[in-house]
């Protein structure tokens, strides 16, 4: 059996008579990125939260065990094998980047001289060397952000809970952000990731879960994800209308798009399918100017899994 660094079942959690999170089984093994993927509000800071012990689950909850310790008995145990990050960040806005450094490592009751040579190597690898000795508030978002990862790191936790860690960050400290989640993980850290974006869970996570009404709506790879729902077309763009028209006419089961002058046809993107609808084209004698192939990506799973009818694109980036 494979290691487990979280592993719950049948989590639980009601604020009143509202719902949050109804049952939701987390498995999640050592040393792997695992990202909670859902859209506002559908509890993902939450599990983090009863994760990482700030606020209990329901009574009703199943066992939930995290680096080995089980989360009602021990949760002191939990406390010290994790560490936390993300919306209720612990950076100190009127001191240093330094001074809080400094000060996460008297937390953990670090020596002075061991404190000082943690929080200098770390400030080194965040790249914060430069700002240490600005006040935090001064920082950017992402610089923000950096600090708070390191802040963590003092502890030398071998769980790491990013609550949205990319969340407002311009492109290149998204970037930077997922060098340094891959860096974490290449050291042997669990990461446990919340995100309401679809491209991070594929670029970084080896499992996917997808949180939808409380409920784990689906849980895989992203292959695996992708594989599950279909959504894969090949479009046929025309410039000429009386070209569009005649291929339109031609092929009865494509759906027509009259004002983009394109064809959507179903598709898995083969070579095979690829090869007839070229083939077609030249029989009918109409020339496409565009043939894009569309293979299934995370936006169509979230889409199909998700109860939101529309496409929120706004809430997802
Ligand atoms: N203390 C609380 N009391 C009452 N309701 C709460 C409380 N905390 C959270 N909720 C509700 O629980 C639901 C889930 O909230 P949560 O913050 O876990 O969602 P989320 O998936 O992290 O969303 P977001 O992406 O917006 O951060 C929301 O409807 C929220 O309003």
């Amino acid at each position: 059996m494979t290691d487990l660094a979280i592993a719950a079942s049948g989590l639980r959690k009601s604020y009143g008579d509202k719902t949050v999170l109804d049952g939701v089984d987390l498995a999640v093994p050592a040393g792997s990125i695992f990202a909670l993927l859902g859209p506002n509000g559908a509890g993902k800071t939450t599990a983090v939260k009863i994760l990482s012990t700030l606020i209990a689950p329901d009574p009703a909850s199943g066992p939930i065990v995290v680096g080995g310790h089980d989360l009602a008995t021990d949760p002191q145990a939990v406390r010290g094998a994790i560490g936390v990050t993300g919306q209720f960040s612990a950076v100190d806005g009127l001191i240093t980047g330094e001074e809080n450094m400094l000060l996460m490592a008297d937390l953990h009751h670090l020596s002075k001289a061991e404190g000082r040579r943690v929080a200098a190597e770390l400030l080194e690898r965040f790249d914060l060397v430069e700002a240490a000795k600005k006040p935090a508030s001064t920082y950017s978002g992402g610089m923000k952000r950096r600090l708070d990862i390191a802040m963590t790191l003092v502890g030398d936790p071998r769980i790491i809970f990013l609550d949205e860690p990319t969340t407002g960050l311009d492109p290149r400290s998204r970037h930077t952000m997922w060098q340094i989640i891959r860096r974490l993980v290449a050291d042997g850290v669990t990461v446990f990731l919340t995100t309401q974006y679809l491209e991070e869970a594929d670029e970084l996570a080896d499992r996917i879960a997808v949180l939808n009404d409380g409920k784990i709506a689906a849980e895989g790879t992203a292959d695996e994800l992708k594989r599950m729902i279909p959504g894969g077309h090949v479009r046929l763009r025309f410039t000429d209308p009386d070209a569009y028209r005649t291929a339109a006419l031609a092929l009865g089961e494509a759906t027509a798009d009259d004002d983009a002058l394109a064809l959507q046809i179903a598709s898995d993107g083969s070579q095979r399918e690829l090869r007839s609808i070229l083939d077609w084209l030249d029989a009918s004698g109409v020339q496409a100017d565009e043939l894009t192939v569309h293979t299934p990506d995370l936006d169509d799973v979230f889409f199909a899994l998700t109860s939101s009818s529309a496409k929120p694109q706004e809430a997802l980036r």
